[in-house]
C-alpha cells in the first residue's frame, strides 16, 4: 500500500542547500511508494508545531535540516505510529550519522522510499526532549554563545571554541545516576542516546540507541595541554579509554546544582534550572533507517568533502 510522507524544511539549516530541496524531492520521490506534501518552517518550534499535528495522519514526517530539526520534528512524533524521516541537510547531522544514513540527497531519498522502520529510544531533560545528545559543561556554553552569532557553520563553531576554551573553568557537580551519588569537577557532562554530537565527534562510542539506557559521559577537569589528545580521541572512537572519561550506563539521572545550569539539547541551547531530571524513554520513537545497500559509515574527513558542491 502506498504510504503518505510530509516533509518539512528548514530554510535556515545547514550550509546553503535548501533552496533547491523541494524540487529534489519531488524528482526523486518513487510516486509508486509515496504521496509526498512539502512544507516549509517559518520559525523556530515551528517544525515541531506541524509534525505534532501531522501525526497520526502521515506514516512518516521527513526532517529536512540538521540536529535542531531533526529534533523538531521527532519530539512531535513520540509515542505515535507516525515515524521520523531525515534528509540530513544540516551542519552537524548526528543523529543522521549514527543511523548511517546517506548523506547524498538523492541516496537519502531513497531510504525514505524504502521506508525501512526502526524503534529508538528518546532522552526526557526536564520538559525537553533529546533524541541524539544532551549536555552541560563547555558544549552546553558553547550552544549559549553560538546561539548569539552572526556567522553560522562549522568553521564558525571551531573559532568560538578555539577562542572560549582556554578560558574555561570546570564547575562541581553533585550527580545522582541511578541512585548512586557522584561528586566531580567536570569539563563536561554529556547524556548521549546515539554515540556522536555530530560531524563524527564520538562522545560516547558505545552508546547502542535502542538498549533503554543513556550513556552518561562524564569528562573531568583536565589540564588544558591534553586537549589535542582529547580531541583526536573524539574523532578515533575512543575517548571511552581517556583517564579523565568515565561513562556510566543508566536509566535515570538526577542534578541538584547550586546555580542555574546551561544545557544543551541536541545542539540547541535551553535552560536547564538548578534541578535536571533525565530518564530514558524506551523505543519511543519510530525512525525511518537505511537499507544495508544505502547504509553509509563516514569518517572525520566526510563533513568536510559534504561542504564541497561535487553535485547532489
Ligand atoms: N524558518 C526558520 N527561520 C529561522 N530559524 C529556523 C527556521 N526553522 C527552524 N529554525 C531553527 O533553525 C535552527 C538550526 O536548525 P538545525 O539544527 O536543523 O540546523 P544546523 O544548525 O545547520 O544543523 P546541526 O544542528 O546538525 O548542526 C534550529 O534552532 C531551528 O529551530
Amino acid at each position: 500500500m502506498k504510504k503518505k510522507a510530509l516533509y518539512i524544511i528548514n530554510p535556515a539549516s545547514g550550509i546553503g542547500r535548501q533552496k533547491d530541496m523541494a524540487k529534489l524531492i519531488q524528482n526523486e520521490t518513487d510516486a509508486s511508494r509515496l504521496d509526498i506534501e512539502i512544507l516549509f518552517s517559518k520559525h523556530p518550534d515551528h517544525a515541531f508545531e506541524i509534525s505534532r499535528q501531522a501525526a497520526g495522519n502521515f506514516d512518516i514526517v521527513v526532517a529536512v535540516g540538521g540536529d535542531g530539526t531533526v529534533n523538531e520534528v521527532g519530539r512531535g512524533l513520540l509515542n505515535t505510529e507516525t515515524a521520523l524521516g531525515i534528509l540530513p541537510t544540516g551542519s552537524g547531522n548526528g543523529l543522521a550519522r549514527f543511523l548511517q544514513m546517506p548523506f547524498k540527497v538523492n541516496k537519502a531519498l531513497d531510504v525514505i522510499n524504502h521506508g525501512n522502520i526502526k524503534s529508538i529510544d528518546a532522552i526526557k531533560i526536564n520538559d525537553y526532549y533529546s533524541l541524539n545528545v544532551a549536555g552541560i559543561g563547555f558544549d552546553a556554553y558553547i550552544s549559549h554563545q553560538f546561539a548569539h552569532k552572526k556567522k553560522r557553520g562549522p568553521l564558525a563553531y571551531m573559532q568560538l571554541i578555539s577562542k572560549e576554551f582556554p578560558k574555561y573553568k570546570s564547575d562541581h557537580y553533585k550527580i545522582e545516576i541511578d541512585g548512586e551519588l557522584t561528586e566531580l569537577d567536570a569539563f563536561l557532562i554529556s547524556f548521549a542516546n546515539s554515540s556522536q554530537y555530530g560531524n563524527n565527534f564520538h562522545i560516547a562510542p558505545q552508546a547502542r540507541i535502542d538498549d533503554g539506557l543513556i550513556d552518561v559521559c562524564l569528562i573531568k577537569d583536565f589540564p588544558k595541554y591534553t586537549a589535542p589528545a582529547l580531541l583526536i580521541s573524539l574523532v578515533d572512537q575512543s575517548i571511552d579509554k581517556s583517564k579523565y572519561d568515565k561513562i556510566v550506563k543508566a536509566r535515570k539521572i538526577t542534578i541538584n546544582h547550586p546555580h542555574p545550569l546551561l544545557g544543551h539539547v541536541d545542539g540547541e541551547p535551553v535552560n536547564l534550572g538548578k534541578t535536571v531530571n533525565i530518564d530514558i524513554m524506551p523505543l519511543a520513537l519510530k525512525v525511518v533507517v537505511p537499507p544495508i545497500h544505502l547504509r553509509q559509515t563516514s569518517n572525520i574527513l566526510q563533513p568536510l568533502m559534504e561542504m564541497i558542491p561535487l553535485g547532489m
